[in-house]
């Protein structure tokens, strides 16, 4: 059974149908009238192919019914019936060709806006059209005994000369008017194509009947041309389409309705010229059209290249700043205020290392359009690369606005983004810098941009205050800049330090819980400033870690603790395992384990007496990652211990797949053991159960107290390390416990 298309049931295709018939006898009509005029049979402008060809290419094959009913139809009356529809069938058999050549290879744009659209459609397939249809038509006339076989290379001509004009005239204007029905034209634009028309029709109507009938009479077509290009150049292929068709049948009409050719048909050549001059007014017309549309793509392209993040779809940082210097300035001359929020996404880079750089973007792309949904519209968003976003706020009270923007972007953040089936809140941190109107009325022209820089300065130092102090927001003072002289200071006496061995390693005891006696210790880094005194590793290690020093300086506490290690089995001391804490940069660094290859073979310390203290946090950074060097740091012999454990987002059985030996909890938890009923408690209990069931040795931080150690001791905790036995003190005072075999 065929299967009947499903348009065939809609009662629009049938309205459609019955439309484009009509208008195609219409035209055909028109073609038929002016025959006479030209030579009496064939017409010399066949403007029904050209519709034709333009509604199948729009609306598609299942419109040709309308080309040949509207053709047997118009001709029906004037000429036999089986003549009539064959030409009905030529003409169908012509679109068909043109449609064929057109969609060849999928590429084709019916707007006309490139360069070989227009070439392929005037040039290629318009011209096989009309030579089909004309062959097809001549033929017809001669097999039917309507004309002599003498007479066809003459019809052939004529007909392929007058479908030439209809198509290239008709086609392309249609199509280009259907753009315009798709993407309207502005009230600028038709009220500039009005004019075009009534100046047209007033200089070449008015040239034409001033000299119209005189003798020698020359027709000024010509001026015709700087209307056309007028067109083409102002109003692209809307105003193109109707300039040429109401140039067109301006000029039909003035060729037509001269007085010379009353009673007589009008000569050959007068037909020539008049098709001549249709045909280039309209082909480089829209050549005109397409090239500019093509350099405007190429421009958009440019801009979008230059001033988009194509991540997001969002503004860059070129189009932030210069955004940001125009709004100074604007803000500068109507006194208003200028806010600008610098955002940054919460801990971003474990998504990409845990989830993988896809999800990553997943993240960047739906927190963009959180972002854009909390704004209004003359706000300004851009993304500044990786996961920073910056908006840009003006008007009065910006700086209010920009606080409640920051309250609901943050709000937007809440709600869990499902990423690989999970659900995730990424959080955020926004600093925000404003510049009120009273301020502005002061400033000079180099200081504005100046003052956009300051602003941008000024926004990201409030957004790392904001991440730091985990407080989602803050406004920029004063103060914070203060803090980040201060920084500054620090990071280049840290350097110094470095350079002139500043840095002392302190070891604090680990004891085994039944027998309280020393089962190792943990290395921890201090710093003598030379004013200052002794520094705690709180004061500098972010920093350290912020500028890469953590790199030289952990790698200098690792050969310490082995020299130091090398040195006490020289003195004949019982040396006991001793911890080193790796810091996140360490642990990734591709080189750790030819670091610690070499320690390990320079000091001849065998590598079980070495432990590796790795927080939850780093662990989980990139788990892959983590699986492989801790099975590399395991077949070396070297002891590890989950630090800090219980404060990350992590949970034992994850743990599980990493090969560690310890976990140690941490002291917060310690701190707050009171009741069994606690939920302290009932965290320490049941990660001592689960770590036991896992064969991992559990190590207690922080233990100040004979509460917590019996606490401890009751349910079963291997090690305990706090101020209680003893605080972490220099490599000798741990000597001397070591010889003394006890902790005081
Ligand atoms: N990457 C490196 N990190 C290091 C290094 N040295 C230290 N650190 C890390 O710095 C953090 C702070 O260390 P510190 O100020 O030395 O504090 C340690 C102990 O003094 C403290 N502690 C131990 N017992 C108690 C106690 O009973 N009460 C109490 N209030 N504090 C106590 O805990 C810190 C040891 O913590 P942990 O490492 O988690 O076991 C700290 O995070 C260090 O890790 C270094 O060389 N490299």
């Amino acid at each position: 059974m065929i299967a009947v298309p499903q348009f065939i049931k809609q009662p629009r295709y049938w309205l459609g149908l019955l439309v484009l018939c009509l208008i195609n006898m219409a035209l055909a009509k028109f073609g038929l009238w002016i025959a006479p005029f030209v030579n009496g049979s064939i017409s010399a402008i066949w403007p029904a192919s050209g519709f034709g060809i333009a509604t199948v290419v729009l609306f598609g094959p299942r419109y040709l019914p309308s080309i040949l009913i509207g053709s047997f139809f118009a001709n029906l009356g004037m000429i036999p019936a089986p003549l009539a529809f064959m030409f009905g069938v030529g003409s169908s058999a012509a679109v068909v060709m043109a449609w064929w050549v057109v969609h060849l290879d999928g590429t084709f744009r019916w707007q006309l806006d490139r360069i070989v659209d227009v070439v392929r459609l005037s040039f290629i397939a318009v011209p096989l059209a009309a030579l089909m249809s004309a062959v097809l038509g001549a033929s017809a006339l001669v097999a039917l005994g309507a004309m002599p076989g003498e007479n066809w290379l003459n019809a052939l001509g004529v007909w392929l000369l007058g479908d030439l004009v209809g198509d290239l005239v008709v086609a392309p204007a249609v199509m280009s008017l259907y753009a315009a029905y798709v993407v309207r034209p502005s009230r600028g634009q038709l009220v500039e194509a009005v004019i075009l028309i009534v100046l047209m029709v007033l200089v070449i109507g008015g040239t034409h009947l001033q000299w119209m009938g005189t003798p020698n009479f020359d027709p000024q077509f010509h001026l015709l041309f700087p209307f056309i290009v007028w067109a083409a150049l102002r109003l692209g292929g809307f105003g193109l389409a109707i300039s040429i068709l109401s140039a067109a049948a301006m000029v039909v009409a003035l060729v037509l309705g001269e007085p010379r050719w009353v009673g007589t048909s009008v000569p050959y050549l007068e037909v020539v010229n008049l098709q001549t001059l249709l045909i280039i007014l309209s082909v480089p017309g829209f050549l005109i059209v397409a090239a500019l549309a093509e350099h405007r793509h190429v421009e958009r392209r440019y801009f979008e290249i230059a001033y988009r993040d194509s991540l997001t779809g969002l503004a860059n940082r070129t189009a932030l700043v210069e955004k940001l210097e125009n709004v100074v300035n604007t803000a500068y001359m109507n006194g208003l205020d200028v806010a600008l929020l610098f955002m940054d996404l919460d801990r971003f880079k474990n998504i990409n290392d845990t989830l993988g750089h896809a999800m990553g973007d997943l993240v960047l792309q739906e927190y963009a359009r959180r972002i854009q949904r909390c704004l209004r519209n003359d706000d300004f968003v851009a993304r500044l690369g990786g996961d920073e976003f910056t908006v840009l706020i003006s008007g009065h009270n910006a700086r209010e606005a920009a606080a409640a923007v920051a309250h609901k972007i943050l709000a937007a953040m809440r709600t869990p983004i499902k990423l690989g089936g999970h659900d995730y809140v990424v959080s955020g941190s926004i600093g925000i810098a404003a510049l009120e109107s009273m301020m502005t009325l002061n400033w000079s022209d180099t200081n504005r941009i100046n003052v956009a820089e300051e602003l941008m300065r000024q926004a990201d130092t409030a957004m790392y205050r904001a991440k730091r102090n985990d407080s989602g927001f803050m406004l920029f003072n004063s103060s914070m800049d203060s803090h980040t002289k201060m920084q500054l200071q620090l990071e280049s006496e840290l350097r110094v330090a470095l350079a002139e061995h500043q840095f002392e390693l302190y070891y604090q005891a680990k004891v085994a819980t039944a027998s309280e006696q020393i089962v190792g210790c943990e290395a921890l880094i201090r710093w003598h400033h030379p004013t200052k005194g002794l520094i705690e590793p709180d004061k500098f290690l972010e920093v350290l870690e912020s500028i890469g020093l953590i790199l030289p300086v952990g790698a200098w506490s690792l050969r310490e603790v082995c020299e130091q290690m090398r040195q006490w089995r020289e003195q004949g001391l019982p040396v006991q395992r001793v911890g080193v804490n790796l810091s996140m940069r360490q642990f990734l660094q591709p080189d750790l384990l030819v670091l610690i290859d070499q320690v390990l073979v320079e000091t001849q310390i065998p590598a079980d007496l070495l432990e590796l203290e790795i927080t939850e946090s780093v662990a989980m950074s990139n788990a892959n990652l983590t699986i492989d060097t801790l099975i590399a740091l395991k077949q070396r012999g070297i002891y590890i211990s989950i630090d800090d454990f219980g404060t990350g987002y992590s949970s034992l059985s994850y743990l599980k797949r990493f090969p560690i030996d310890a976990v140690k909890i941490d002291r917060s938890f310690i701190q707050d053991l009171e009741h069994e009923s606690d939920d302290a408690a009932a965290i320490v209990t049941a990660t001592i159960r689960l770590a036991h069931a896992m064969n991992l040795s559990v190590v207690a931080e922080g233990v100040e107290n004979a509460l917590q150690r019996d606490f401890l001791m009751k349910y079963g905790c291997d090690v305990l390390q706090g101020y209680y036995y003893s605080k972490p003190v220099s490599a000798d005072e741990f000597a001397t416990m070591l010889m003394r075999g006890h902790y005081h």
